[in-house]
């Protein structure tokens, strides 16, 4: 059988295809393509044969049924200087199995009565916060980074800008920071830059990150009580430190707790934001909302399945802006077929979640916003791309789902969000630290 490697636009010399993508409008860019040359193409980016899968069925082809081929992270210079091969998402193989499978292990042993009781007391501090505010992205962005942070710490801090400590808003301020360094280095794939870029920049957050993080953990280690584990870290420890194999050290943790707080902090605050942007753009919608959640008391997480338009609600706001537009890069170990294509062994593999999430092919009408086209027609309810597939899935998918619907039933529960214009909210989305909306101002009205 005759296979052939996948089409796509001309590459030209050192860059490769890279003059196909615009800033910050990558997706965009890569939609277009995706529409010109299917769901399976190729474009060099710099020096490295790069092939892009675009549909929901080719992802799930390489990233589920031919996973083994798949799985490994492609490591680029800045991942290293990120993770020091010792996190999770910059990590492979051997390693990799080890440390992803002891942060499930200990992500199962934190029980959701805990949980719900975290995000409860997260929420009710914000909650004093939030009635005074009409830029919401700062605040939700405390509200998020809070609830990882005492979840990994057991302790948080206060919202007001007077009183939340300084070296939490520099933190914040990196995580941003690095996210958007990491989104935007040529020298991560034209290698002929590399000996000419130090990432001293990096290096520094990296290194800030790092030392507002140890401190913490080795506290953590000193007073470890293993019998009575009080935060995720002191989990974590455990399952450290009673792993025979002692493949991983205590001293991975800094760059694991970095990972978790930047990974978990952006994407959900800006999936909040998308919701009250569209909610706000379609106040019937926010009405049903309302009805749906309006019960005597909050609800619980144990009672999450009663709530079919608010889960909808969700999934749309992730299909229509996914957090993660482009995933994060993979890299083929054996050649395989997919799509009908081969993709050689060493191809960086990228998955573009954003034209899976948003192609005519599996969504009617896939700009717009509409939550009931998961409840009326279920099968649309099988395909849920946003936080990847496969061994690689995000391994903070449940965890974000449970704060999205504990979170956002209190908030949309308390509150109604308006627009402070006449005119619709700029449904667009632009890649800055994840994919989020411009920014825009917001009417909070308190309900009862
Ligand atoms: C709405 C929220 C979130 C979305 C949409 C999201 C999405 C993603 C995506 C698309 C990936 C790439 C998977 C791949 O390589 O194929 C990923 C990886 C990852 N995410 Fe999330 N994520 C979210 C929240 C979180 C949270 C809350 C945490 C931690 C507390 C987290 C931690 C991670 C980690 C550690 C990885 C790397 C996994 C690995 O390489 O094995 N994420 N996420």
């Amino acid at each position: 059988k005759h296979i052939k490697y996948p089409n796509g636009p001309i590459n030209l010399p050192i860059i490769g295809g890279l003059y196909k993508i615009t800033p910050n409008k990558q997706h965009l860019s890569l939609d277009k393509l995706y529409r010109q040359y299917g769901p399976v193409f190729s474009l060099r980016l710099g020096s490295i044969d790069t092939v892009f899968l675009n549909d929901p069925d080719v992802i799930a082809e390489a990233y589920h049924i031919n996973s083994t081929s798949f799985m490994e992270r492609m490591m680029l210079p800045t991942f290293v200087i990120v993770g020091k091969g010792k996190n999770i998402g910059f990590s492979n193989i051997e390693y990799w199995k080890k440390i992803r499978g002891i942060l499930n292990a200990a992500l199962t042993k934190s029980k959701t009565r805990l949980l719900e009781n975290l995000f409860n007391e997260q929420f009710f501090k914000f909650d004093e916060y939030l009635k005074k505010q009409i830029h919401i992205r700062p605040i939700l962005k405390r509200l998020t980074f809070n609830i990882i942070f005492c979840f990994l710490f057991g302790e948080s801090v206060l919202y007001e800008d007077d009183k939340i400590p300084k070296d939490i808003i520099d933190f914040i301020q990196c995580s941003d920071d690095l996210l958007k360094y990491l989104s935007s280095q040529p020298s991560d794939f034209i290698k002929c830059l590399r000996p000419f870029t130090s990432h001293k920049k990096l290096h520094h957050l990296v290194d800030k990150m790092t030392s507002f993080v140890k401190p913490k953990i080795d506290e953590k280690l000193k007073n470890l009580d293993e019998e009575n584990p009080k935060c995720f870290i002191e989990y974590l420890l455990i399952q450290i430190k009673n792993d025979h194999l002692q493949l991983v050290q205590v001293d991975a943790l800094q760059y694991i707790c970095i990972e978790l707080l930047v990974g978990g902090i952006d994407t959900t605050s800006t999936t909040l934001e998308w919701m009250i942007l569209f909610l706000s753009n379609n106040e019937n919608l926010q009405e049903k909302l309302y009805q749906d959640i309006n019960t005597q008391s909050y609800p619980f997480l144990t009672e999450k399945n009663n709530f079919p338009f608010f889960n909808a609600t969700i999934r749309e706001t992730l299909r229509r802006s996914p957090p993660v537009p482009l995933g994060l890069p993979h890299m083929c170990s054996e050649t395989t077929e997919i799509g009908g294509y081969v993709i050689p062994k060493g191809s960086l593999i990228i998955s573009n979640l954003y034209s899976a999430n948003n192609s005519e092919k599996f969504y009617s009408d896939p700009l717009t916003f509409n939550p009931l086209r998961f409840i009326e027609t279920p099968a649309n309810a099988n395909v849920n791309i946003s936080f990847s597939i496969g061994p690689r899935v995000c391994p903070g998918k449940n965890f974000a789902e449970d704060s999205l619907f504990s979170i956002g039933t209190k908030l949309f529960k308390n509150y109604k969000f308006s627009r402070t214009t006449d005119q619709e909210y700029d449904e667009n989305a632009l890649i800055g630290v994840t994919l989020e909306p411009k920014p825009f101002l917001s009417k909070i009205t308190l309900r009862n």
